[in-house]
């Protein structure tokens, strides 16, 4: 699917909902995933983002804002759209932008974020966003092609301390850095304050997701503060 640059244009300053449930949750199913994403357009969110190829099928017939897909398979080390086959499917799932690890480690099929990012700008319409752990990180995928940097992995590949909020520092710094592409803000947004915050270092656009879409975290939240 193609996002137009006047289309990615008009996310700026807005709001992206990450909307997922996790293996063997009551959630878990791509049509629910769809009706999430439709609730949250309602709420104002100008794009979304849901993981998983029936989900993006589902969400992309359920909605008229971009889709941003992802495949996660597995939860440790290189797991978020590991490879260029996963992202070809989520592309060919209806994506208009294809989340991927954007770090610097060894990919699962071998090849280097350069050659998955041609792969998928080769195969598909679809834009190409990194999923970023550090700084190094971002310039990296700058260099490797990628169409729009997140601070998605700040916190979860040793590289960065994981905050109790978002890592508004990595933000500034990447944002200082003038990597000529969109700064996503993503990772433990949980307040509309450090959304604010979020896009005040010098984000384009800020995803949230389990503070919207997650119910059973969100309880957690309220059960400990009356514990
Ligand atoms: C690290 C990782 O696996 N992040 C995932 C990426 O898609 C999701 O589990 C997060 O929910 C998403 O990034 C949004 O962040 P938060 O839920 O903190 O607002």
């Amino acid at each position: 699917m193609i996002l137009t640059p006047d289309a990615l244009e008009a996310l700026r300053g807005q709001l992206i909902v990450s909307c997922q449930a996790y293996p063997g949750e009551p959630l878990r199913e791509p049509h629910i995933t769809a009706r999430m994403a439709e609730a949250v357009v309602q709420g104002g969110a100008a794009a979304v983002r849901v993981q998983g190829v029936a989900d993006v099928q589902f969400t992309r017939t359920a909605v008229e804002v971009p889709v941003i897909g992802l495949w996660k398979d597995g939860h440790s080390g290189v797991f978020i759209t590991p490879t260029l086959r996963h992202a070809l499917a989520v592309a060919a799932a209806g994506a208009h932008v294809v989340a991927i690890d954007g770090t610097r480690r060894e990919r699962p099929d071998g090849l280097s974020l350069a050659q998955t990012v041609a792969g998928i700008h080769a195969e598909s319409h679809a834009l190409v966003m990194a999923d970023c752990g550090s700084l190094d990180d971002a310039r990296a995928a700058a260099d490797a092609g990628a169409d729009l940097i997140g601070t998605t992995l700040a916190g979860y590949t040793g590289e960065r301390a994981k905050t109790e909020g978002p890592d508004l520092e990595l933000l500034a710094d990447v944002a200082s850095d003038g990597l000529g592409r969109p700064l996503i803000a993503e990772g433990r947004i949980h307040t509309p304050a450090q959304a604010r915050a979020a896009l005040d270092a010098g984000a384009f656009a800020v995803v949230v997701g389990t503070a919207i879409t997650h119910p059973t975290s969100i309880t957690g939240w309220f059960r400990d503060a009356l514990a």
